[in-house]
């Protein structure tokens, strides 16, 4: 269902099962990871999402020939036939995704030159690219800015290096780490980002052949090998997912179970979720959250880099916080603009204020810097149906539970884009009881 405007009527709890398969934020990633081997890679549990098109489309520019595998959600990738794309047809197949930044290091090991396209992903803050361009330049790449975009070149085989991020960046992370595995000699890496998502990747590039110790502090070792082959892995669930569903219970007063679920990764949302008030039960294969019946409490939260509270969490969240009793605090650290979304929320009746200040216990990077990035949410509120549009893909999640959890008939446009980062979102909606309609 291609529809890009939903009318929703709330008032019915979500109930029932939903399934997650591979994570948005390693999937992609993988994908982008098989360019480095000499034969083909096989991917499990990859979602049918945007996200997975565009890097698919992508990859096929540059002669990376990807077929479905027999299980559903399986990819084979086979990059024997890599050759350089043009910047037209990378640009055309760029989309909605920042994963295009990612194949810089495995195009410049394999064909000596890369090109950066306009990247997509949320406008949830400016999003910039030094840190990516920075690290490039250090393992030897030349980065040259030309008025069609940004052109890498690499004369001469990369090498190791020692570097360390400003800020624990996933992006950057993920580059130094696909960079890294084919330079010549060590890189070791101080201030990486950590998220699970980042260990799996880890994963897959050491079943490939790499060498890559993680010490303690937000150190990675990675010695450069010469040669990788493909992988076979199923990936890491996604947890980004998984947390919206959760939260989706919380606001709805529902009872969802999702399969595919596992507490190691969800751990800090998990505790949350109980101070929330949310009751949820480990299964061996899923999480059961529901609502507790009684009234929820207010929460003081700070989003974070992994181990903390992840950003992509805190949105759907907020919806069911205006359902709490009493005054919850969102201290937003990892972006500086990510409460676009309650605009529609305040319209929708809940009592929400976003202020410039830095209220949580840290100091963040966004702190007098006229960011509006901390959020004070009253409640309850009794949310009253409204006409909304959609602004980003975790704020799109939120618009919808937020109408689902409302009286009456909301009509809420631009939901196209919560493709990229939940597979089969409509259908999950159907399976859970709710109502809706689509506009052909
Ligand atoms: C596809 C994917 O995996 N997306 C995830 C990834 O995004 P992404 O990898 O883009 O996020 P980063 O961790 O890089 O960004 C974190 C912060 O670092 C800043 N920064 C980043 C790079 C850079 O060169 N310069 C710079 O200043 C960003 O503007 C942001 O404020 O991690 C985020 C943080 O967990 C998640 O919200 C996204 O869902
Ligand atoms: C911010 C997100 O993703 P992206 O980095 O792909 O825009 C997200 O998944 O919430």
């Amino acid at each position: 269902m291609a529809a890009d405007t939903i009318t929703i009527t709330g008032g019915t709890p979500l109930n029932g099962s939903v399934r997650v398969r591979g994570a948005k934020n390693l999937v992609t990633k993988a994908m982008v990871a098989a360019l480095l081997g000499e034969t083909p890679s096989t991917l499990r549990d990859v979602p049918k999402i945007s996200d997975v098109r565009v890097v698919r489309g992508l990859l096929g520019a540059h002669g990376v020939k990807i077929t479905d595998g027999d299980e559903d959600g399986e990819l084979i990738l086979d990059p024997s036939a890599v050759e350089s794309a043009h910047f037209a047809e990378i640009n055309a197949h760029a989309g909605s995704s920042r994963i295009p930044i990612l194949f810089c290091g495995p195009l410049l090991h394999r064909l000596g030159e890369a090109f950066i396209p306009d990247l997509g992903g949320c406008r949830i803050g400016d999003r910039p690219i030094d840190f990516h361009l920075d690290v490039l330049r250090q393992f030897g790449a030349i980065v040259e800015k030309l008025p069609s975009g940004i052109r890498l070149s690499a004369p001469q085989r990369l090498r190791g290096t020692k570097v360390e991020l400003p800020y624990p960046s996933v992006g950057a992370t993920e580059q130094v780490l696909l960079t890294a595995v084919r330079a010549q000699g060590t890189t070791e890496l101080r201030g990486a980002a950590i998220e699970p998502e980042i260990m799996d990747l880890i994963n897959i590039l050491q079943k490939m052949g790499a060498v890559i110790s993680v010490d303690t502090d937000r150190v990675i070792r990675i010695e450069g090998v010469d040669r990788l082959e493909g992988y076979t892995h199923r990936a890491l669930f996604d947890r980004n997912e998984a947390a919206s569903w959760a939260a989706a219970a919380l606001a709805t007063e529902g009872d969802i179970f999702v399969a595919g679920a596992k507490q190691a990764e969800m751990g800090t949302f998990l505790n949350v979720f109980r101070k929330v008030g949310g009751v949820f039960e480990i299964q061996d294969d899923g999480i059961r959250f529901r609502h507790p019946g009684t009234p929820l409490n207010p929460v003081i939260i700070e989003t974070d880099v992994h181990p903390g509270f992840m950003t992509d969490w805190q949105q759907p969240l907020v919806v069911a916080l205006t359902k709490a009793t009493g005054v919850s605090i969102v201290h937003e650290t990892v972006y500086e603009q990510r409460f676009g979304f309650v605009d529609a929320l305040i319209e929708m009746g809940a009592t929400i204020q976003v202020h410039r200040e830095c209220l949580g216990s840290q100091a963040c990077r966004f702190g007098q810097r006229n960011f509006q990035h901390s959020a004070v949410i009253s409640g309850p509120s009794a949310l009253r149906a409204a006409d909304i549009a959609v602004p980003d893909l975790r704020g799109g999640f939120s618009h919808v539970v937020a109408a689902l959890s409302a009286e009456g008939a909301s009509r809420v446009s631009n939901v196209g884009i919560i493709s990229r980062g939940y597979e089969n979102f409509f259908e999950k909606l159907t399976a859970l009881g709710a109502n809706f309609t689509l506009e052909a």
